[in-house]
């Protein structure tokens, strides 16, 4: 059985703020078939399992990403307001946090690191070739005064 971390329904979900109910990643795994399909969407689950007939993008694609991560899939598709609207109707609990991967939190620290060092990587040429060209100014002056 899932892991709930408070009491409360955990039908339509949004509407209650005080409850919330936490799946793990085994636990959404298992419900890979048409009889129960359950999706991980940006780390919220939802059971899409009378969804699948009235799907407008087919059944296949929701069976193909059944028990598993579809934020990808689901944003390349590139779904409607009123799509990303209806999420709210299949909504049942968001993914346990330990099984939460680094998704947004964890990519701004590295995002910064990685700016950083890239501007490292073109201040040090840049000073190297100024230092440069005064030595050759240097060197070229003295050689044409003497
Ligand atoms: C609960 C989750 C989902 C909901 C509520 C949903 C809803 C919708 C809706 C309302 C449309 C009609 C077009 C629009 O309004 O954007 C649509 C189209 C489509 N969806 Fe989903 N969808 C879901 C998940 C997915 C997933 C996981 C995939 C995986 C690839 C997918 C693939 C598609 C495709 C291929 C179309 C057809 C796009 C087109 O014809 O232009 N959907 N979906």
């Amino acid at each position: 059985m899932a892991a709930v971390d408070a009491s409360g329904s955990n039908g339509k979900g949004q509407g209650v703020e005080t409850s919330v109910t936490y799946y793990r990643l085994e636990e959404v795994a298992k419900r890979n078939s048409s009889k129960e399909i359950w999706l991980v969407i940006h780390g919220r689950v939802y059971d899409v399992t009378r969804f699948l007939n009235e799907h407008p993008g087919g059944e296949e694609v929701l069976l193909e990403q059944a028990g598993a991560d579809a934020s990808e899939s689901f944003e390349d598709v590139g779904h409607s307001s009123d799509a990303r609207e209806m999420l709210k109707q299949y909504y049942i609990g968001d993914v346990h946090p330990n099984d939460l991967k680094p998704e947004g939190g964890g990519k701004d620290p590295s995002k910064n690191n990685t700016c950083k060092s890239c501007w490292i990587y073109w201040v040090f040429p840049v000073v190297g070739a100024i230092l440069l060209g005064f030595l050759c100014r240097y060197y070229t002056s003295e050689s044409t005064s003497s």
